[in-house]
């Protein structure tokens, strides 16, 4: 069975999720004690697809503001792009918008865009409505998804939309 390499990084806010959509998709599991990242780190994830097995390596990067400028090492070899954002931090949806621009500027030309707001199980308090990301999210081209890392949704869905688009494999 062929196997196709797919790139992937996460960007976004310290804070928002991104380890803990990784360790969903890799692992199935979600820690509430979950340390935030130092530098970046590193898994990979195969799953069947039709004829093919696809094959997720996976860059989850650091959030923390410190770690801002090791960034373009993680996103200039992949071929899609997970910006999460966190639906109950208003801030952290301003955060996504500047990873937007960057990755415009300095990223891959074809690189795939995916929007994932997350922690979607604390809508009783949320402070990024749906709409207004999704709206966003279809102005740049991009996928758009809400998921919770801690109660399972959406996240393996994430991942199979972006291998949908077919990204082209990123330089290596
Ligand atoms: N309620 C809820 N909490 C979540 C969810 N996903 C992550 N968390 C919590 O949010 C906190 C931060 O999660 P991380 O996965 O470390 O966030 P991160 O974006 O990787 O952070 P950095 O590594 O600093 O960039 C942890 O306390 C998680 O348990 C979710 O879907 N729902």
């Amino acid at each position: 069975m062929a196997i196709r390499e797919l790139k992937v990084c996460l960007l976004g806010d310290t804070g928002v999720g991104k380890s803990s959509i990784v360790c969903r998709f890799v692992q199935d599991h979600f820690d509430h004690n979950i340390s935030p990242t130092i530098g970046a780190s590193f898994l990979t994830k195969t799953v069947p697809s039709g004829n093919e097995l696809h094959k997720f390596l996976i860059w989850d990067t650091a959030g923390q503001e410190r770690f801002h400028s090791l960034a373009p090492m993680y996103y200039r070899g992949s071929a899609a792009a997970v910006i999460v954002y966190d639906i109950t931090k208003l801030d952290s949806f301003q955060t996504l918008k500047r990873w937007v621009k960057e990755l415009k500027e300095h990223g891959p030309e074809d690189i795939v865009v995916a929007i994932a707001g997350n922690k979607n199980d604390l809508g009783d308090i949320r402070e990024v409505p749906m709409k207004e990301a999704k709206e966003f999210a279809e102005s740049i081209a991009a996928i758009f998804i809400e998921t919770s890392a801690r109660n399972a949704v959406n996240v393996e869905e994430l991942f199979q939309k972006i291998s949908k688009t077919d990204p082209t494999p990123g330089e290596p």
